[in-house]
């Protein structure tokens, strides 16, 4: 067995045997989606038939531009509305739920920094991470029974997790003065406040320094080894195929493959619809640096 192999044995173990086909069933799906399907005027982003992601592994979601990778991951985390389709998450309905209730159901989504929170601090922006669990209703209370010492729990909570993305020295610093790389942390970092069982990353590698990708690598595969579920969504393939354990393609809207990186390198519908426009575009690239 090589190295490769071998770090990912447990999470192979448990997609043993299943087949690499578009909606296939997995041995124990966190998430089931059925009939998901979003359209915006006469296009169809989305309409994914069936789709499940085995609990436990690192699964990317990948496809051409515009192939609606975005929005299904809005339509899943409930931040923008089905057409129609329903999806559960460990076994509960969540479709019609919106962003924080399906946060608080342990599903959560990465995002951005946005610019009110590039002017806030690290761990301020790791505060606002929790606020899902309890603060929400707290805004504008001036004290109530529990308020300080959640306050300092949370408090704790970040700080530990700033020291694991070795961000704690950078915890009064505006989260603006932070490279491409470290807002990424920050990112997943934050994400983790309200300890999710699932994980949904959107391109965690992009505006990453080179010097900062193992890094990031190496988080994303603890977060699994710890139990949590990841989905991401990314377009660099040493990325995708380095870490994935099985990796999902949309193409229009559908899932056109399924199946563990080996599968999906060799599956010409991939190739014909995805791979081989992203060879072309690295050779022209290429050109254009010679
Ligand atoms: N709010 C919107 N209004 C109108 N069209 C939209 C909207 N959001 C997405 N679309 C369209 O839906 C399709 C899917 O877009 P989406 O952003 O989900 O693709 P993607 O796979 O994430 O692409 P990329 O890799 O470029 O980020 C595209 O044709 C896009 O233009």
């Amino acid at each position: 067995m090589s190295s490769d192999e071998t770090t990912v044995s447990g999470t192979e173990d448990r997609m043993a045997g299943v087949e690499p086909a578009p909606g296939v069933g997995k041995p124990d799906p966190i998430l089931t989606a059925e009939g998901v399907r979003r359209s915006f005027g006469g296009l169809t982003a989305v309409d994914v038939e069936h789709l499940e992601v085995q609990r436990g592994t690192i699964t990317a979601l990948i496809g051409p531009n515009g192939a609606g990778k975005s929005t299904l991951f809005n339509l899943l985390t409930g931040f923008d509305r089905v057409d129609r389709g329903r999806w559960s998450f460990g076994g509960r309905a969540i479709n019609g739920r919106r962003g924080h209730q399906v946060a608080r159901s342990g599903m959560v989504r990465t995002f951005q920094l946005t610019k009110a929170l590039t002017r806030m601090s690290v761990l301020d922006n790791m505060l606002l991470g929790a606020q899902r669990q309890f603060g929400e209703r707290m805004a504008g209370a001036l004290w109530r029974p529990g308020w300080s010492k959640q306050e300092a729990a949370n408090t704790e909570r970040a700080m530990a997790l700033l020291e694991r993305f070795r961000l704690a020295d950078k915890r009064d610093d505006m989260a603006g003065s932070l490279s491409g790389g470290q807002r990424k942390l920050l990112e997943m970092a934050r994400s983790l406040m309200t300890e999710p069982d699932m994980i949904m990353l959107d391109e965690p590698m992009a505006g990453v320094n080179p010097a900062l990708v193992q890094s990031l690598l190496s988080h994303i595969t603890s977060l699994r080894d710890e139990g949590r579920t990841v989905l991401f969504v990314e377009h660099d393939m040493d990325v995708i195929m380095g870490i994935s354990d099985w990796i999902v393609v949309l193409a229009q809207g559908q899932v056109i493959a399924e199946g563990r990186p080996s599968d999906i390198k060799s599956d010409k519908r991939v190739i014909d619809a995805y791979l081989g426009a992203q060879e072309d575009e690295a050779e022209v690239r290429e050109g254009d640096d010679g």
